[in-house]
């Protein structure tokens, strides 16, 4: 097993980042887990610049240990973990740019390795669950996001950062007996936006409703919807209040603190984690990377997650 660079020995800061200072995937064998960077913004509908999250997470990421004391597990001596670099993303079309993502993703994944993909804006959840339904069927989805991104389309296109998972469900990769948005809050256009989200299968924890009944019944609900299906997890960094992640694209009041966020991904444990995104991260919006510094937290728990799953 190739770990990362050693911070006792190399200051953290000093060289090239990649997530967690682990090898490159060419540096390697084999990946059990691969931390994948998709440059993509081309789908939002309001402030752009998620495209530069991938080089903005693993700067953020230099400062994570190897032991996950949350997850009693130190994830990357248990499984090879390596960072796959960026997807080479066409930053002018958008339907180009979903072919490359899933090709990309199922090339990665051929050999049987794991992906935590770092957006891009949302609109990269779906070309990713195309590639991770194509292996393991329709899978459960674990949605966390301020928004329900199941509206039809934008301006008259179909493939944007608030319509994924309506393309999605239309696609039939997605097993609509365990498919919940988590965290959701915010104006909508209309209550027909949530009749036609209910139409599609979905569940709903909204911000408040974590809020009312915390963490532990949260994670309990969540797992009994799952079960153990392949689960797919994709996480909008704006899930979490502005003042938690500031620095994103169409951000929210009254959203979940970290704390919570990563406690209740933490409550997933033992559940069939196939794959995992978190995306709408937008650094030029960030403050003291307080978002970029929640994002590396995040894809760290979630490689635990998948470490504890594919290990020994
Ligand atoms: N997926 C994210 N972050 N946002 C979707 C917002 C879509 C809208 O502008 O209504
Ligand atoms: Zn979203
Ligand atoms: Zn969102």
């Amino acid at each position: 097993m190739i770990g990362p660079v050693d911070s006792s020995r190399v200051p953290r800061y000093a060289g090239p980042a990649t997530f967690a200072r682990l090898p490159r995937l060419d540096q390697v064998a084999h990946a059990d887990v691969a931390v994948v960077g998709v440059p993509f913004d081309t789908g939002v509908s309001y402030r752009p610049g998620a495209r530069f999250a991938p080089s903005a997470v693993r700067e953020a990421s230099r400062l994570l240990r190897p032991y996950n004391p949350g997850l009693d597990v130190s994830p990357f001596e248990r499984v090879q973990v390596a960072d796959g670099g960026d997807v080479a993303v066409n930053p002018f079309h958008i339907g180009e740019a979903i072919e490359t993502i899933e090709q990309a993703a199922s090339q990665l994944q051929a050999d049987g390795t794991k992906l935590v993909t770092i957006g891009g804006d949302h609109t990269i959840a779906l070309p990713l669950l195309r590639a991770v339904s194509r292996i393991h069927g329709p899978v459960a989805l674990l949605h966390f996001d301020a928004h329900l991104d199941t509206w039809d389309t934008y301006f008259g296109e179909p493939y944007t950062h608030g319509t994924p998972f309506r393309r999605a469900v239309e696609d039939g990769i997605l097993d609509t007996e365990a498919i919940s948005h988590v965290g959701t809050r915010g104006p909508l256009y209309g209550k027909k936006d949530l009749e036609d989200d209910r139409r599609l299968g979905f569940g709903i924890v909204t911000s408040s409703d974590v809020m009312r009944r915390g963490v532990d019944e949260t994670v309990d609900a969540l797992r009994q919807r799952i079960g153990s299906r392949p689960l797919y997890v994709s996480i909008d960094i704006d899930v979490l209040d502005p003042a938690h992640a500031p620095g994103t694209g169409t951000p929210e009041a009254g959203g979940m603190t970290s704390r919570e966020l990563l406690e209740i991904v933490r409550g997933l444990r033992g559940l069939n984690l196939v794959g995992a995104d978190v995306v709408e991260v937008a650094p030029a919006y960030d403050h003291a990377d307080i978002t970029s510094v929640a994002a590396s937290h995040l894809a760290y728990d979630l490689v635990s997650l998948l470490a504890l799953k594919e290990g020994l």
